[in-house]
């Protein structure tokens, strides 16, 4: 759906939001603007040249005309002089681009990477409101339309319209009465603009975000292509794209006839007014009201005009869809970073500079100004509400005051009926999400007072919809791995013995039988893996980060009995001193937790060993039974076929020749690992 467009931004306000990538490149635009410039008015020099030519021409030829000593040298200079004027606009023409094409690129570039860091700054609920194809296309085509005008648009319109003036005062200059017949069609062309901008404004914004929308279903549905196939609805995909498509098409054409009806008005006027004028002209000369020479400079001086003139229209379409671009883009910009370092430390300072507006809750907090606490792996909620900002104003925060605390080492299941805010609890402990009031507490001290980087490497989260990146096992597993382990290159001994020890405790092995072992190319564009082989990558990836504090979001959940067993007494193993929160569906899971909390109605309802919880808690016993239910059919299915010997025999039908190259390395990592 498209997304409703915010009110225009007023031109100045509009021009500040992206005056910060202007930087360093006006002195090469203006630069570029005195040649284009230049290039105009050499235009208009020449219609001069041939004035005095005609001139020339018609005195040598007229009878009793004593004539100059060598005529034909007058004709010779004047034609050696369009020549060189001829030159010179060309050379004019080709400086503008040399000095404005490199900045136009820059500021298309910068005001990529700014809004790719903004992508990452915002907090996961924009990503969960925001269409990925809307921020595609603000990423990609609003900011080739903005690079396409700063080296064409702004430039020719600044240049047009001077040359356009000027044009005008040479016309008023060799005749005014001619010169005011031309004006009096630029009375209506004017009157017209007015209208022409609110309609194409209206036109250029519904296109960029329907275009949005359509990049928005082209990767929902190359996403979703196997449950497309699965349930035969490929032909329903394409209907639904056909219509969105055509409906693009529908308001482009609106688009061009509302440019292509402004433009035809620019173009007709000055030609039909051009016709009359020449009637007058001949009346002029023949009364020796104006010489020959003057008519003839005329008309080619209103040649040079009509390029100007009829591209007005055309540039005025490039710079209301620039405009638009430019909304959009700070549309996204200036959505405020809800979840932000506290006030006082560098990350916050960057985000001042970027404009970014910090929430109340992260001014609120208090900030941590004389040195971090020591990692303990102390993790406490305290009377926690949270309530999703699109919920309605009147329903039950969804989490209505949660305590629970757990002690450092300490593994801690958490577990409630589907939907009881499990995930969304989990959450808010590396501040993917932020309380509505209460503490979420790491090591004693309120998660928002903390850096947010620091608090990232204190904590650590993989989910159960495991997300990896176009990238090698290797580069997978190391995402978050320590600075100091990976400084000497991820494939360092350090680094190396690191990814060992995650690989062996995630219960993920099989990376070392892939083709190119723990090199090879896995996510969206490298080898397809299984859901539960992803979902130990993923685990991997979290314990290489060796946080204090683990967040676990029932990321076993693809993964048989026995290897969920295998994982989580590893786990153990390996994690002793850190403190672990599961989310677990499945008994296996929650009998190997020290303790279970049991999540029901919005606050902890019970908390205790899980033999203690199935004696006194009937609620923990229906959500157990539930869990079993489902253990049960996973034990017979991971009898039926096991994940690592089907990867087997897929690899070794993939695996290449030996000295086959392996695929390229380092494809930039394309979305956040979110839920
Ligand atoms: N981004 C969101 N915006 C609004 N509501 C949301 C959002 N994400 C989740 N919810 C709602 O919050 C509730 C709790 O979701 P959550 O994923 O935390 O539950 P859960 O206990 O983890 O469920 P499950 O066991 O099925 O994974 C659900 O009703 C869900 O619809």
């Amino acid at each position: 759906m498209t997304r409703t467009a915010t009110r225009p931004l007023p031109l100045r306000e509009a021009l500040q939001g992206v005056a910060p990538y202007l930087q360093g490149v006006r002195g090469r635009w203006v630069l570029g603007l005195l040649s284009a410039m230049a290039a105009g008015l050499v235009a208009l020099a020449i219609p001069q040249v041939v004035q005095v030519l005609v001139n020339t021409v018609f005195a040598e030829a007229a009878p009793g005309t004593a004539g100059t000593a060598d005529p034909a040298a007058g004709v010779w200079w004047a034609a050696g002089a369009l020549a060189l004027l001829g030159l010179a606009e060309a050379l004019f023409i080709w400086l503008r681009r040399f000095f404005i094409l490199p900045p136009a690129a820059d500021v298309e570039n910068r005001a990529r990477i700014s809004i790719y860091r903004r992508l990452q700054r915002l907090p996961v609920a924009f990503h969960d409101a925001w269409a990925s194809g809307q921020l595609l296309s603000r990423a990609q085509g609003d900011l080739a339309l903005l690079r396409r005008w700063i080296a064409f648009g702004s430039v020719m319109l600044v240049v047009e319209s001077v040359t356009i003036v000027v044009g005008l005062v040479l016309l008023f200059v060799m005749s005014w009465q001619l010169a005011l017949l031309y004006l009096v069609a630029a009375v209506p062309i004017m009157i017209r603009s007015f209208r022409f901008r609110t309609d194409f404004r209206a036109a250029s914004r519904l296109s960029q975000d329907q275009a949005g929308d359509l990049a928005t279903t082209v990767e929902e549905s190359v996403h979703g292509i196997r449950v497309l196939k699965a349930f035969g609805r490929g032909p329903d995909a394409l209907d639904g794209f056909r219509g969105e498509a055509e409906t693009l098409q529908g308001t482009e054409v609106h688009k061009a006839s509302v440019l292509a009806k402004f433009i035809s008005l620019t173009v007709s006027l000055p030609e039909l007014v051009l016709g009359v004028a020449l009637g007058l002209g001949l009346y002029l000369v023949a009364v020796g009201d104006l010489t020959v020479g003057a008519l003839a400079a005329y008309f080619a001086t209103t040649a040079v005009l009509a390029r100007p003139v009829e591209g007005v229209g055309q540039l005025m379409g490039m710079t209301l869809s620039a405009k638009t671009a430019i909304d959009r883009h700070l549309e996204v910009m200036r959505v405020p970073v809800a979840v932000a370092s506290p006030a006082g430390t560098d990350a916050a300072e960057e985000e001042a500079t970027s404009r970014a507006v910090a929430s109340s809750a992260a001014e609120d907090s208090p900030v941590v100004t004389d040195g971090l606490p020591p990692s303990s792996g102390r993790l406490a909620f305290r009377d926690v509400v949270f309530r999703y900002p699109d919920a309605p104003e009147d329903s039950r925060p969804l989490l209505a005051g949660v305590d629970l605390e757990l002690t450092p080492g300490e593994t801690m299941a958490l577990v409630g009926v589907t939907g009881s805010g499990k995930s969304t609890l989990v959450q808010l402990v590396p501040r993917l999400l932020d309380v509505t009031a209460g503490v979420v507490e790491v090591d004693g001290t309120d998660v928002r007072a903390y850096p947010l980087d620091e608090l990232r490497r204190r904590v650590s989260i993989a989910f159960e919809d495991a997300t990896l990146f176009s990238d090698t096992v290797r580069a997978n597993v190391l995402l978050g791995a320590p600075a100091e382990v990976t400084a000497d290159g991820l494939d360092s001994p350090r680094a190396q013995a690191l990814l060992d020890l995650a690989l062996d405790t995630a219960q993920a092995g099989f990376a070392r039988d892939l083709p190119v072992g723990v090199d090879t190319e896995i996510g969206e564009e490298g080898l397809s893996l299984s859901g539960g082989q992803r979902q130990r990558i993923a685990l991997a990836r979290a314990i290489a980060a060796r946080p204090d504090v683990l967040v676990l979001d029932d990321p076993l959940s693809a993964l048989d009995v026995r290897t969920e067993e295998a994982v989580t007494g590893r786990l153990r193993e390996v994690l002793a001193g850190t403190t672990t929160l599961i989310v677990a569906h499945r008994p296996s899971t929650v009998a190997l937790a020290d303790r279970v909390a049991v999540l029901q109605d919005g606050a902890i309802h019970d908390v205790g060993t899980h033999a203690e919880l199935l004696a006194r808690s009937a609620a923990y016993r229906e959500i157990i039974t539930t869990g079993a239910a489902e253990d049960r059919s996973l034990a017979g299915l991971a009898d039926a076929a096991h994940d690592d010997a089907a990867l087997a025999a897929a690899t070794d039908a993939a695996r290449p020749p030996a000295g086959a190259a392996r695929p390229p390395a380092g494809r930039t990592a394309g979305r956040e690992e979110t839920r």
